[in-house]
């Protein structure tokens, strides 16, 4: 773990045999001192991160990982350092980071080193790429680098290595398949099967026999013994998508399985031993409708261990782009094709009740029609965009803009002339948010 010769700060012979220590683990990790410096980078970190011709010894974590001038939390972001600072503790956090392979969502974990007066001496910062998510448009998976869209990716990456049941909450189209797909992706049942469960439209008696399975006779038709999906999720994981649309009579089975981890085929006398995680999803107001009895409480309590809230797409106006750019480049979609920035900007001030998935198909009609592989405003063929925002008045203050806007938050920001980032920062500090 070597030092960069044109920065001869020696180390603290306590450093020292740190960096020596670190320097053949197989994560990125580097020592910064308590002024962000990046004292020496591992060999995972120098392979991973380190690029050609960027000595970065020396420099500031922020300049390196964001290209910005100042700490991270002084340009709007949480800084890990200034968190472990505080707490004397780990601090760990999703951020972006610049990459030679472009931007990317890197689980950054920050420990402080003490001295023997129990002043921290420096930190130690391990990075992990997160594979279940790129910043970057691709041609598959989860899209995303907007703030409401990190959230809902660090949640993800927080809960996916444990065994905890998943409960995941958003508008249709907002990816919740792709979400449990990922969930199951990043955790350690990966290599076994992940089950999908469509709980809409299934009848009580399908659902159980497709869920249970059925022993030979159990029904007339049941000329096989056939087994259930909970059998088929053995060692992996069941999504259950839209739980909101289970039947109350299965409500009540569904909880004796995910309670007991037992179940018996129908027809079966046999107990049978269940091993699945469960990621269940629904567009649906579960509390609401636990309030009206149309829900169990206790199956909701026991589902409702982690929930992540998906953002509508309304919420991530600034992934749109990326988000085109990403569906305009996939296999088999579409030919190579384009989109101007007219077009965009289109796209960015629409509701989008559909979501993701809307904006997809919409891409995916228009392109046919961009003959010269330029998508323009008039191939959306689209009802007419929602106004857009006239600018702001010179003196505006947020607490006036807030007042009359009745756009989303990324609207605002575009009306006010800052970034979400920015607003969101200016929100919190003024006590709106
Ligand atoms: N973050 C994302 N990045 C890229 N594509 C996405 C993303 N989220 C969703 N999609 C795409 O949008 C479409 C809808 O996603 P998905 O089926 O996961 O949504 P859903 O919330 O499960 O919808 P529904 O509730 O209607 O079943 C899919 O084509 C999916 O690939």
């Amino acid at each position: 773990m070597p030092t960069d010769p044109s920065n001869p700060a020696p180390l603290s012979a306590q450093l020292q045999s740190l960096v020596s220590f670190l320097e053949h683990e197989a994560q990125p990790m580097i020592v910064l001192d308590p002024d962000y410096s990046i004292l020496a980078a591992n060999g995972a970190y120098r392979r991973q991160f380190g690029g050609t011709g960027k000595p970065f010894i020396g420099q500031k974590c922020y300049r390196v990982s964001h290209r910005y001038e100042l700490p991270c939390d002084q340009a709007g972001e949480h800084c890990p350092m200034k968190k472990a600072r505080e707490l004397r503790a780990p601090d760990r956090v999703l951020h972006i980071h610049h990459t030679p392979r472009g931007p990317e969502h890197v689980d950054v974990e920050l420990r402080p080193i003490f001295d023997q007066h129990g002043a921290i001496t420096a930190y130690v910062e391990r990075l992990s790429t997160v594979r279940s998510a790129s910043a970057q448009p691709s041609g598959d998976g989860l899209v995303g680098r907007s703030p409401a869209f990190n959230d809902a990716l660090a949640a993800l990456q927080r809960v996916a290595p444990s065994m905890l049941p998943v409960l995941l909450l958003g508008e249709s189209g907002t990816g919740k398949e792709l979400f449990a797909r990922a969930v199951h992706a990043s955790s350690a049942r990966a290599g076994g099967p992940l089950v999908v469960v469509d709980c809409s439209g299934l009848s009580e008696s399908l659902f159980e026999s497709e869920l249970f399975g059925h022993e030979k006779g159990a029904f007339t038709g049941a000329a096989l013994r056939k087994p259930g999906l909970v059998e088929t999720a053995q060692d992996g994981t069941i999504f259950l998508d839209e739980i909101g649309d289970v039947p109350l009579a299965m409500q009540v089975k569904l909880l004796r399985l995910i309670e007991t981890g037992t179940y018996r085929r129908v027809g079966g006398v046999e107990t049978l031993h269940a091993n699945f995680r469960l990621v269940a999803a629904t567009h649906k107001p579960l509390e609401a409708m636990v309030a009206r009895g149309e829900f169990r409480q206790d199956l909701y309590y026991r589902i409702n261990a982690f929930p992540i809230r998906l953002p509508p797409l309304r919420e991530r106006a600034d992934d749109i782009a990326l988000l085109a750019d990403s569906f305009l480049r996939r296999p088999g979609a579409m030919r190579a094709v384009s989109i101007d920035a007219q077009a965009l900007a289109h796209l960015q001030g629409r509701a989008w009740p559909g979501n993701i998935r809307e904006l997809r198909n919409v891409l995916e009609r228009a392109s046919l029609f961009a003959d010269d592989g330029v998508i323009r405003s008039a191939h959306l063929a689209l009802a007419p965009a929602r106004p857009a925002p006239g600018p702001a008045s010179p003196g505006e203050t947020l607490a006036d803009a807030l007042s009359h806007f009745a756009g989303t938050r990324s609207e605002l920001a575009a009306h006010l002339g800052i970034s979400e980032r920015t607003l969101y920062r200016r929100l919190k500090q003024g006590g709106f948010g």
